[in-house]
């Protein structure tokens, strides 16, 4: 597959487009594609289980179903014993019943699952519950099937969506199918790299059923996928001016902690200086540990003004704490009108006090699903179920480039531009993660980034750096441990 759908993603509404204009426009019946889906998936399946020989098929009552019939009689034609579970039994017209009718003309026994059996002995089961249809959680005894599933203990490849999954917005609205290996069909669902999907769908690959490029060139897509990327070198003769200056706000009592590691990453990232404004009883402590940091005691904002008239941008909430000191340096600093990153206690502060910063300064927040909640003025559930609307509209309601963290980071620019970061893993679910983010976004608007770079490349440089770090084991991830390889991914030295 080439490009220029390779990085793109799309809402379900605009996948099911792309589905009947191949259908319409290009005159492909939809059988036809529903073959070449059950082909492509079977023939990922055999790249990735050359072993396997016995496979169960757990169909649902729509073209998804329609897949794992086609999928089951192909296995069935190349020698594999198949066993297919039906949600329903035979009825109606179209592509799944006649997929069905297919399988069963060419000797495949279909039976249908009825909740309490037990699953039958196969080395893989191929689910085809529900797909892009998925109008609701999945009630008896799909749920029950999905469960059985689920604590099989053997490889699960989910055709298309994996079953429970919101392909839409990678949320799940009951149980889901937890897969080694997702094959989707035609267009890349938004909704697979993001919140619960990657609980669920396993490694995801893209059939594009031989369809020509031109299908996706009619399509706007909604979103991207993140790419990898770096900084280019520095000049040769660079000098630490060019590179900006870094003020780190924060660090209340019992948080030096958090300024520590935010203004460490600014250094890390590239910054040519990086200033910390704290509580005076941090900088011993802060000098011995990381003498290239700048440590200044702010008692008030008359301390922060001499730092913020030297400083090119601002990184402020880390360790910042709502009380009043932390209040008033929150204000003075967002008055600077310099670039700013705001995350922690600056995003809290900004959901008591909330403002739209100028469209010509440069912003990023940086909340996690709790502090965009807040920011909404709705329940963490809420940002949740569209991890989408909620980015979208914080940007769009602060003037602000968004990064919504967790699984499958959202970054989000006013006017609805957004991309999707496909790295990180469950080891960076620990504290600190988010200061480091903090100052490595604000060392690459130091260096030169808009907000929207800053942002994509600095969770993408975060993500990485966490992948490579967890290659020593993901539990007891410490976030100083990103440091080393987020130098070398800056520096475009590991690919
Ligand atoms: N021709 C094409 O365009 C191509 C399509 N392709 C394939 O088709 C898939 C989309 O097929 P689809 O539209 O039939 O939807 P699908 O996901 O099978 O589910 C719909 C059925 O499930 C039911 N249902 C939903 N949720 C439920 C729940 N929670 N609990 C219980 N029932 C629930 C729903 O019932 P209803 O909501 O109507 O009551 C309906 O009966 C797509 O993902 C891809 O795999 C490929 O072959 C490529 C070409
Ligand atoms: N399961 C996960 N998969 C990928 N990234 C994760 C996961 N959990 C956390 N992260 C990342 O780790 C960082 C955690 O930030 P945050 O929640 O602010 O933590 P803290 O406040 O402890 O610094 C975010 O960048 C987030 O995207
Ligand atoms: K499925």
């Amino acid at each position: 597959m080439t490009a220029p759908h390779r990085h793109a993603l799309y809402t379900v509404a605009q996948v099911r487009a792309l589905d009947r204009a191949a259908i319409d426009g290009l005159g492909i019946p939809g059988y036809e594609l529903m073959r070449r889906a059950a082909a492509a998936a079977f023939a990922a399946l055999r790249r990735h289980w050359p072993q396997v020989r016995r496979i169960a098929v757990h169909c649902g009552p729509g073209n998804n179903g329609g897949d794992g019939f086609l999928l089951a009689l192909q296995a069935h034609e190349a020698g594999f014993e198949v066993r297919v579970l039906a949600l329903a039994d035979a009825s109606g017209e179209g592509d799944a019943a006649r997929a069905r009718a297919a399988c069963e003309r060419g000797g495949v026994a279909v039976r249908r699952w009825r909740e309490g059996e037990p699953l039958p002995e196969a080395e893989l089961h191929v689910d085809a519950l529900y797909g892009t249809g998925l109008s609701r959680p999945p009630g008896a005894p799909a749920s029950a099937l999905i469960e059985a599933i689920n604590a099989s203990g053997v490889p699960i490849l989910a055709l298309d969506v994996p079953s429970g999954l919101d392909a839409d917005t990678g949320h799940c609205p009951g149980v889901a199918v937890r897969a080694d290996l997702t094959v989707s069909f035609i267009g890349a669902k938004r909704g697979l790299h993001t919140g619960q999907a990657p609980a669920c769908t396993g490694r995801v690959e893209l059939a594009t059923l031989g369809l020509p490029e031109t299908l996706w060139q009619a399509a706007v897509p909604d979103a991207h996928l993140l790419q990898p990327a770096t900084l280019p070198p520095r000049p040769r003769d660079a000098h630490k001016g060019r590179s900006g200056h870094v003020l780190v706000i924060g660090g209340d009592h019992g948080t030096a902690g958090a300024i520590r590691l935010c203004g460490e990453a600014a250094l890390r990232a590239g910054a040519g200086l990086v200033s910390v404004a704290t509580r005076a009883g941090h900088l011993p402590a802060l000098n011995a540990a990381r003498p290239e940091l700048m440590a200044h005691a702010a008692d008030g904002p008359q301390a922060l003004e001499p730092l913020l008239a030297r400083a090119t941008v601002l990184a402020v909430g880390p360790g910042l704490g709502q009380g009043a000191w932390g209040h008033a340096l929150w204000l003075t600093a967002l008055d600077a009108s310099l670039p700013l990153v705001l995350d922690a206690d600056g995003l809290n502060l900004l959901a008591r006090e909330p403002r739209r910063f100028q469209h010509d300064r440069p912003v990023v927040l940086t909340p996690h699903p709790g502090e965009a909640a807040r920011l909404l003025g709705c329940d963490t559930a809420t940002v949740g179920r569209d991890r989408f609307a909620a980015a979208r509209s914080l940007a769009d309601h602060f003037g602000a480039v968004v990064v919504l963290k967790g699984a499958g980071s959202l970054i989000a620019a006013p006017g609805g531009r957004l991309d999707v970061c496909p790295w990180g893993n469950p080891g960076m679910a620990s504290g600190g993660m988010g200061d480091l983010l903090t100052g490595i976004i604000a060392a690459l608007l130091a260096q030169g980034c808009s907000a929207w770079q800053a942002a994509g490349l600095g969770v993408g440089l975060h993500a990485r750096a966490g992948d490579r770090a967890a290659r020593e084991g993901e539990r007891g991830l410490l976030a100083g441990d990103l440091l080393a390889p987020l130098r070398r991914l800056l520096n475009g030295l590991d690919a």
